[in-house]
């Protein structure tokens, strides 16, 4: 938990860093000390504010105290055989600590005397602008965040079926079923841990919220189609994308990390693809770019962003990010990178621009400045794109909320490139 909060890395990374240097820790236990973490950070501001309301410091070992006793609901007596002092059990409680225990013993984790932030465990930088995109809905959105989200998985079609892969996680005794709209989609319901998952090692599924998926689908590539997945990351989409176009055409991965984009060839080549690339990126400028402009049929900017829309899958997200680069320099940031991705597109092409970001600075407003700055792209709408799509929280974007739609928050819009090109020539 220290390391969690210390480190500015995700909790998924610091807690795979800290299986690795614990290889004696079985299957079974990961899961149940990842559950438990992610229940902490679930219920963090919560915790803080009894702590400060009985004048106690929160501290990792009183947070955890706190849990124990307002969420898991341990009686005083319970807690002192946990905290044992034995081999492997954390050490005897204290004085002080036992008198908390005994205070908070009896008590629910929330209080009506809460702020209405810290019971929805919004954090500040986030709570105005949430507010404004959601209206009436925001306590039943941010109550959505703080549920604990499915397993979803992606059948890759150039290994397997959807029916072939029920089938085997239905043998070993999962819930499984089709997810709602994804094509290719299982919703797993049952926690479990990931070794056990058929599949899995050889990449015949992927894990993959449903709205990740649905982004991939709006890409829309074909079978023979040049895509170039700009923000491509560790390869999540490209590989949705590449099974799409059933191994045909090409698909470029570019990213300006190296690490992420080594392990998206990793996972490329244990998928099967034969369609697919990485290309490393300076930045979005990167010469690679003007050398490459309007020579793509689709283009994906998957772009850099608050991540307000995966916080019921990453609950520690909402207590990091933004306060380290500012929504403000996001957006920037995401204007810059949809600018110069824009000149990939071919004329009469797309360009599909998505965030995993709830914030309408970082998406509506994002779209609207690109557009006015390039008269040459317009909006398809949704409904032409995906009519399959329905209850998108927009009319003509892909807008998907955990409380609206049961997956992660994400957006998407389709763009396309007029079919013969702008006299002004922006595309340089
Ligand atoms: C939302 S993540 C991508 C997730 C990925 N598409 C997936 O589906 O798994 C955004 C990615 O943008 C990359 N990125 C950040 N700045 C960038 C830039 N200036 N140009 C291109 N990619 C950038 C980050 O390294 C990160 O991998």
């Amino acid at each position: 938990m220290s390391e969690v909060d210390s480190v500015a890395r995700p909790a998924d990374a610091v807690v795979s860093a800290w299986f690795r240097a614990r290889r004696q820790i079985g299957e079974e236990d990961r899961g149940e000390i990842i559950a438990a973490l992610h229940a902490l950070l679930r219920h963090q501001a919560r915790l803080g504010w009894w702590l400060d309301r009985h004048g106690r410091k929160d501290t990792h070992r009183n947070r955890l105290l706190a849990f124990l006793t307002l969420v898991e609901r341990r009686t005083p007596e319970q807690m002192k055989r946990l905290f044992s002092g034995a081999k492997y059990a954390p050490t005897i409680l204290t004085e002080a600590e036992h008198t908390l225990v005994v205070k908070l013993h009896g008590g629910t984790v929330d209080s009506p005397a809460m702020p209405e932030d810290v019971r929805l465990e919004c954090p500040d930088w986030a709570a105005e602008a949430l507010r404004r995109r959601f209206g009436a809905e925001f306590a039943t959105e941010m109550a959505a965040m703080l549920t604990v989200p499915p397993l979803d998985l992606r059948v890759n079609t150039l290994k397997s079926t959807r029916e072939t892969a029920l089938r085997a996680l239905r043998e070993i005794g999962l819930p499984a079923e089709p997810s709602a709209v994804a094509p290719s989609g299982i919703r797993v319901t049952a926690r479990l841990s990931l070794g056990r998952l058929p599949g899995l090692k050889d990449g015949a599924i992927e894990i993959q919220d449903e709205g990740s998926q649905l982004v991939a689908l709006l890409v829309a590539a074909r079978p023979g189609d040049r895509v170039v997945d700009f923000c491509a990351g560790a390869g999540g989409k490209t590989l949705a994308i590449a099974a799409q176009m059933q191994n045909k055409g090409r698909i470029i991965a570019c990213d300006v990390n190296e690490g992420r984009l080594k392990r998206c060839a990793e996972r490329a080549r244990r998928a099967g693809l034969q369609n697919a690339e990485t290309r490393l990126l300076a930045s979005e400028t990167d010469r690679w770019v003007k050398r490459h402009k309007a020579s793509f049929d689709r283009v994906l900017v998957d772009a850099p962003c608050s991540g307000t829309g995966t916080w019921r899958r990453n609950p520690d997200a909402r207590w990091r990010s933004p306060q380290e680069q500012g929504v403000d320099n996001l957006a920037a940031l995401q204007g810059r990178i949809l600018a110069s991705a824009a000149r990939l597109v071919k004329p009469g092409g797309r360009l599909v621009y998505a965030t995993c970001s709830l914030l309408a600075e970082e998406n509506e407003d994002r779209v609207a400045a690109f557009l006015a700055a390039h008269p040459d792209f317009s909006v398809v709408p949704l409904a032409e794109v995906a009519p399959q799509l329905t209850g998108s929280a927009h009319p003509d974007y892909l807008s998907l909320t955990p409380a609206r739609h049961d997956t992660d928050g994400f957006f998407a819009a389709v763009l396309q490139r007029a079919a013969t090109p702008a006299p002004s020539g922006d595309a340089a």
